[in-house]
Parts: structure tokens; sequence; C-alpha cells
């Protein structure tokens, strides 16, 4: 048996990048050889093992036939005399069907060394019709590579395999699993709009999708301002939760978005907060103590402050994604944080027992604290008036 390192370990090499993850392919070898030398099976579909030591993927070289819509169609063929060849021609881009011989020798008959240099991204056979998850790992790659562009012929191909329906048949957790990494991407704006050239966004994420030509002059409509918060969100190292909240924020009630996609919890929450607090939060600069307290409450800042922290950061990739206020200071912020800080300060359990003490129960005691805290930001913030 022969083995090549193939994916995307060989292409983050040859672009100088960090490699975490390799992959591998082996020619010439069945199952049992492989188990006789000691790799574990992964699963029982999929011809791919892991290395005794390494524990890194070793899949067999195979070639793909689809057999029906969407995910599951899927049927493998890994015999021993699948070339190295036939099993680069079934990979999804160029750039990702380069394979390394132990002796480092490249292996590229698709020429991916040459789409690396020219920065396209481009499918390397009609095979790429066979998996529609491509779409969105393009999608996601090109939010990685984001100085790459899009071969016509691949982009035209998409199109095609979107109007075929083939992402309607997509699980929810691969679209979200993609979806996901790209947002996590440095520039995340280019998955969205690869996705929406290529038709998906009006399949995957209509209500995103509904953004573009909504609201002011082009270049400053909803969608234009989706991408520039989504960038900004990057530039701040925001976590997944945040860049999710700057995708759905005004694209209606995140709530069904989210459950269509099986979000995890804290993405939606913190997209649900953003949908109800948001105008607040930026109208917050002239709010007074009282205000301000009630807003931390609604938004249940006090239990959750780092949650709170996600929240501004949301609001600030808004305010920000209005043209010309790109490097502006959002100054929302640091207030709002000083009012949590102060109304976080407060003893509440002190002034339960004072309350108490005074005769007061039940919700009486809530208002004590409520105003303990309006009393506390009051006097952090100067009565309201910084
Ligand atoms: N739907 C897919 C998934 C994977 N691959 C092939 O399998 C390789 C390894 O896949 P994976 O590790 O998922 O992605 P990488 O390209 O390695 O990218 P990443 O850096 O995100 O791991 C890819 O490079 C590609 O050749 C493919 O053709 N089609
Ligand atoms: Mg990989």
């Amino acid at each position: 048996m022969q083995i090549y390192e193939v994916g995307g370990a060989v292409r983050d090499a040859l672009l100088g990048l960090p490699v975490n993850d390799r992959d591998w392919v082996v020619v010439g070898a069945t199952p049992e050889q492989m188990m006789a030398a000691g790799y574990l099976p992964v699963g029982k579909d999929f011809p791919v093992f892991l290395h005794p030591d390494t524990r890194e993927e070793h899949a067999l070289a195979r070639t793909e036939r689809k057999t029906a819509r969407g995910y599951h169609g899927f049927a493998f063929q890994a015999t021993p005399e699948v070339t190295l060849e036939e099993d680069l021609a079934r990979r999804d881009l160029t750039i990702n069907a380069i394979a390394r011989a132990p002796d480092g020798r490249l292996i590229d008959p698709y020429h991916g060394q040459r789409d690396l240099r020219a920065r396209v991204l481009r499918h390397v056979t009609e095979a790429f019709r066979e998996d529609p998850v491509r779409i969105l790992r393009l999608a996601r790659l090109a939010a990685r590579f984001h100085d790459f562009s899009i071969a016509p012929e691949t982009l035209s191909l998409m199109r095609g395999m979107v109007a075929d329906g083939e992402v309607d048949a997509l699980v929810p957790e691969r679209v979200w699993q993609e979806l996901a990494r790209g947002l996590m991407e440095s520039r995340p704006s280019r998955m969205l709009e690869v996705l929406r050239a290529c038709g998906a966004m009006a399949r995957l994420l209509p209500e995103v999708d509904r953004l573009w030509g909504v609201g002011q002059a082009a270049g400053d409509d909803l969608g234009s301002r989706l991408l520039r918060r989504l960038d900004l969100s990057a530039r701040l190292a925001a976590p997944l939760p945040v860049r999710f909240a700057c995708l759905t924020l005004q694209a209606g009630p995140p709530r069904p978005m989210a459950e269509r996609l099986r979000v995890p919890t804290e993405c939606r929450d913190l997209a649900e907060v953003l949908a109800r607090e948001q105008a607040s939060i930026q109208d917050s600069a002239s709010a007074g103590p009282a205000e301000l307290v009630a807003l931390l409450e609604r938004c249940d800042a006090l239990r959750k402050p780092q949650r709170f922290v996600d929240v501004l950061l949301v609001c600030e990739c808004e305010a920000r994604s209005l043209p010309g206020m790109q490097d502006a200071p959002y100054p929302q912020r640091p207030r709002l944080l000083a009012a949590l800080e102060a109304a976080r300060s407060v003893d509440t359990a002190r002034i339960a027992a004072r309350a108490q003490a005074a005769g007061v129960q039940g919700r009486g005691v809530g208002e004590w604290v409520h105003q303990a805290r309006v009393d506390a930001v009051a006097a952090r913030l100067g009565n309201g008036s910084s």
C-alpha cells in the first residue's frame, strides 16, 4: 500500500500556513489489510481508518457515485484498484486535490498549485455535484482565503446544483456546522456573498437574503450593512454567538431560523435578547439611572454579565456598520458596563434584610433592591449626566 498526504494540510503547507489536522489517502489496500496493520475503522459505511499512533484519518482511495439526492445518497467504491488520480478527481476543489508522497513529491494532476498561485477556488470535476455540502465548504473557504476568487465555471455549477434542489436536502446539522465555521473566519462576509451569488442563501437563509435591496441607497441597504457588521465582528475577534446575532439582527424574529438550523442555545438566546433590546441600547446614551437599571434587568445582565458583554459587542458592530462610522467610538458600551458594575456592587442580601426589618415583604423587597441599584448607578454615573 502507498500512503499520501492530501487535502487541507497539503494546501495550507503550500500557502505557508500552520497545519493542524492532517488527512491521508491510502492506495492499493483493502480494509482487512488496514486492520491487520493496526488501523482502527471509523464507521462501518466510510472506508476511513485512524492511524494506530497518530489517530490521523486515513481514507482508502475511493470513487464516489451518487445514488440519490441530498447527503445520504452515496455509494462508495473503495477497492485496491482505485488509483490516486481517481481519488483526487472526486474531491471538491483543485487546491484540495494535491497529494504529497512520503518523499515529498507532489502529485497534482488537476493543477491545484497553479490555482493556489492564481488564488482561484475551482472545482476538480463534475463529481463536485455529488456532495451539496461542498457549496457551503467553498463559501466558508472563501471567507478564510478572502483574496481568492471563484472560477466562473464553478459558480455556474453551484447555481445549477441549487436550482436542482440540492441544498434543500441538506440536514440542518451539516448546514450549521459549515455556517458556524464560516462565521468564525476572518472575512465572514465572503461566505454570505458566495451563498448569495449561487442562490443558496435564498434556500438556506431566506430571512437574510431578503435584506438586500431593503433600506437606504444602493451600497447601504440592510444587506451591505450586514456584511460590514459581520466583518467588524470578526475584526473584533467576537465569539460565535455574537457573529450569529450579527447575522440575524435585522432579519426578523431570530427564533424560526435558529430552530430550523438547530443552532446552539447560547447563539439563539443572544440573538433573541438583541432582537428585543438593540434599539434601547443604541438609545441609552441619554437614558437616566432608572431606565438603565430597567434595561439591565430586561437583558438579565445582572445574572449573566458575560452575555451582556456580548450583547454590547453586537450593538457596537451594528452602530459601526453605518457608513462612515467604522472607526467611530461607541460610548454606550463603557457607559452600560459601568452601570452594570455599579448595579452588581449592590449587596442584595443586606438590602433584603433591611427591607424585611422594615416590615417589607414579597415584591416590595425586590423594589428595594431595584431602588438600591438605581442609586448605585446614579452615584457612579453622576446622576445620569455622564
Ligand atoms: N465534502 C467534502 C469534504 C472533504 N473533501 C476532501 O477531503 C479533504 C479533507 O477534508 P476536511 O479535513 O474536511 O477539509 P480541509 O480541506 O482539510 O479543510 P480544513 O482546513 O477546514 O480542515 C478536503 O481537502 C477535500 O479534498 C471533499 O472533497 N468534499
Ligand atoms: Mg482537513
